[in-house]
C-alpha cells in the first residue's frame, strides 16, 4: 500500500522545505523523465505549457533544462510575469536569462513530439476558464504524448474529478506524494503512467488514506489437518423473480474464494432446487439459510418484497457477519427502521458494497453528487451506517466507520459488465469465513476481485466480453498463487 495526501499536507511538505530547491528539482526531475521518453527521437521538438503559478513554475525549470540538452523547446506561458509566486518567478527569469523565449499562445505550423504539461497541479481550485479549457482541448486534438507534471490539468486532485476540462497525458510525474485524485473517477483516465519522485524529502507525514496497489493481508495457510467446517460458511440470499443467477454468481464466486460450504437462499418461487452449473451450492429456503452460515450475504436480485424486507430484518438482527449488496442497500434507503437496526450491531461486523447509484440511494443525493468527491461520500455512508463501505467503480473506494480510507488501484473497464458486483460480495463473504476479520476480506476481495480482472486481460480474456464467472475463477488461481507459491 501506498500513502496518498491531502492538499493541506503536501502544501505543509513543501513550506517546511521553501529553502531546498524544491522547484529547481521538480524541473530537473521533470526534464530528466522527458529526455528518457524521448529517447528515440532525436533533435526533438518539444512544447512546454506552463500555467500562472507554481505548476508553471516546474515547467519553466524542466524546459531550461530541456533545452540545455539540445531540445528545441517552444513555451507557452497562460499566466502574467507580475503576479506569478516568488519561485516560478525565478524560473521564468532564469529560463528568459538562458535565451529561452515566451509565447502566449500555441505556435501555429511546428510538430512537437512531447508535451509538457505544467498548466495547473494542486493549486487548481475550479472549473477552468475558457482561455485554459480551449488550450487543453486543443493540446488532447494533437494526438501528441503529454507529460502532465504533478497532475493532469485540469483533474481535482482531491477528487479524479474534471474541471471543466482535463488533459490526457500519457505520463504524470507527482511531486512529494501520490494525491488520490490520480486513482479514483476520471484521474486513471487522464494520468496515464504515474511515476513519483519524493524530491528528496524522506521523512513524509502520515498519509491521509492508502493505495492499494499490493495484495493486502491473505487468510493463514490451511492447515493440513482441517475439514470443510475449518472454512466457514457462507449463505448468500437473494435471487426474486427473473433474478435468481445473481445469487448464483455469489455463491459460486464464494466456493471459488475458498468457503467451506455455501448455502443459497432463493426467494423466486420458480427457483430451483439445484444450481445445475455448480452442484456443490446448497439450496435452501432462504429464510432457513442464515442458520447454516457464519457469514452472510444479502441482496443480490434480492428485489424489494414484503418478504424481502422481513428477510432483512431479521438478518440485520442476527449476529453474524453480513455484506449487504443490491437491492439490500436499496430497502435499507426506503426503511428508516431498518437503519435504526444497524446501530446495534457490534462494530465491524457490516460491510455494504454500493456502486455509485445505490451509493445516491443511500445518501438521499444524485449519483453526480457521489461522484463528485467519491471519498467523502464512502466516508459518509461508513459513519452513517456504521459499516465498511465500498463506494464500487474506476479506483473503488474502501472507507471505515473510523475515518480511514482507502483507494483500490486493480481493475479495468471489462468489469463493467453484470454480475461483477455479484462475484465481488461472494469472493468478500469466503474471506470472511475463513477467519479474516470483515475489513481485511473487504481489502483483499477488492484487490484480488480487480486483480483477477486485469490478470484477464493481460491473457486477452477481456476487456471487452470478460464475464463476472470467469472473473471469479481467475480470482481462485490469484488467492492461490499468492498464499501457497
Ligand atoms: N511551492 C513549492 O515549493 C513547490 C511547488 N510545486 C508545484 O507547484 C504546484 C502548486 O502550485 P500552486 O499552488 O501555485 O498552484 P498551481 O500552479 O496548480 O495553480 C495555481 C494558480 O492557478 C490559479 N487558478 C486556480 N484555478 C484556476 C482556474 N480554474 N483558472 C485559472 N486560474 C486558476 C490560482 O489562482 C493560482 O494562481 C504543484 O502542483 C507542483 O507542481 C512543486 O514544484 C514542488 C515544490
Ligand atoms: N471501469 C471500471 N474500472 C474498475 N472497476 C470497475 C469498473 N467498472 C466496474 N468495476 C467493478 O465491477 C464491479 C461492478 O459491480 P456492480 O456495478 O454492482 O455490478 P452488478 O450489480 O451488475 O453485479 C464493482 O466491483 C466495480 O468496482
Ligand atoms: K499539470
Amino acid at each position: 500500500m501506498k500513502p496518498l495526501y491531502a492538499q493541506s499536507q503536501l502544501r505543509a511538505m513543501e513550506q517546511a522545505h521553501a529553502h531546498d530547491g524544491l522547484m529547481e528539482k521538480a524541473g530537473a526531475a521533470a526534464a530528466r523523465l522527458a529526455s528518457s521518453l524521448l529517447l528515440t527521437v532525436s533533435g526533438a521538438r518539444i512544447l512546454v505549457l506552463a500555467g500562472p503559478g507554481n505548476n508553471g513554475g516546474d515547467a519553466l525549470v524542466a524546459a531550461r533544462y530541456l533545452r540545455q540538452q539540445g531540445y528545441q523547446v517552444d513555451v507557452v506561458f497562460t499566466g502574467t510575469y507580475a503576479s506569478l509566486p516568488p519561485d516560478a518567478r525565478a524560473a521564468y527569469e532564469a529560463w528568459l536569462a538562458d535565451g529561452g523565449e515566451i509565447a502566449s499562445g500555441l505556435p501555429q505550423g511546428r510538430e512537437w513530439q512531447l508535451i509538457v504539461d505544467g498548466l495547473f497541479g494542486i493549486g487548481l481550485t475550479r472549473e477552468l476558464d475558457a482561455l485554459h479549457r480551449d488550450l487543453v482541448q486543443q493540446v488532447n486534438a494533437m494526438g501528441v504524448p503529454v507529460l502532465s507534471l504533478d497532475i493532469p490539468t485540469g483533474i481535482c486532485m482531491h477528487t479524479g474529478r474534471v474541471l471543466g476540462a482535463a488533459v490526457c497525458a500519457a505520463h504524470t510525474l507527482t511531486f512529494l506524494g501520490l494525491k488520490p485524485g490520480l486513482y479514483t473517477q476520471d484521474g486513471p483516465d487522464h494520468a496515464g503512467q504515474v511515476y513519483l519522485d519524493n524530491l528528496g524529502l524522506n521523512a513524509a507525514p502520515p498519509a491521509a488514506g492508502f493505495l492499494v496497489d499490493v495484495p493486502p493481508a491473505l487468510p493463514a495457510r490451511r492447515r493440513l489437518n482441517s475439514h470443510k467446517g475449518s472454512h466457514g460458511s457462507v449463505g448468500v440470499i437473494g435471487g426474486a423473480e427473473h433474478m435468481v443467477g445473481a445469487v448464483l454468481l455469489a455463491g459460486r464466486a464464494a466456493l471459488r474464494a475458498g468457503a467451506g460450504r455455501v448455502y443459497c437462499g432463493l426467494l423466486a418461487g420458480s427457483a430451483p432446487a439445484l444450481d445445475q452449473g455448480q452442484a456443490e451450492l446448497m439450496l435452501r429456503d432462504a429464510a432457513s439459510v442464515p442458520q447454516f452460515a457464519t457469514v452472510m450475504v444479502a441482496g443480490p436480485g434480492m428485489g424489494q418484497s414484503d418478504t424481502a424486507v422481513s428477510l432483512l430484518h431479521s438478518l440485520l438482527e442476527l449476529s453474524q457477519l453480513l455484506i449487504l449488496d443490491a437491492d439490500a442497500l436499496n430497502l435499507l434507503a426506503a426503511h428508516p427502521e431498518l437503519q435504526a437496526i444497524l446501530h446495534q450491531r457490534k462494530p465491524g461486523t457490516l460491510a455494504i458494497t454500493p456502486h455509485p447509484g445505490e451509493a445516491a440511494t443511500l445518501l438521499h443525493i444524485t449519483t453526480a453528487e457521489v461522484q463528485a468527491d467519491r471519498v467523502a461520500s464512502a466516508l459518509r455512508m461508513a459513519r452513517e451506517f456504521g459499516a465498511i463501505v465500498v463506494l464500487k467503480g474506476c479506483g473503488s473506494v474502501v472507507a471505515l466507520p473510523d475515518g480511514r480510507w482507502f483507494i483500490n488501484h486493480s481493475g479495468n473497464p471489462g468489469m463493467a459488465s453484470a454480475g461483477m458486483g455479484d462475484t465481488l460480495c461472494g469472493i468478500i463473504a469466503a474471506l470472511a469465513a475463513q477467519e479474516m476479520s470483515l475489513e481485511e476480506a473487504v481489502l483483499l476481495a477488492v484487490y484480488l476481485h480487480g486483480a483477477a480482472a486485469d490478470s484477464l486481460v493481460a491473457k486477452g480474456v477481456g476487456p471487452v466480453g470478460m464475464t463476472a464467472s470467469e472473473v471469479a475463477s481467475e480470482a481462485r488461481a490469484l488467492l492461490n498463487q499468492w498464499r501457497y507459491r
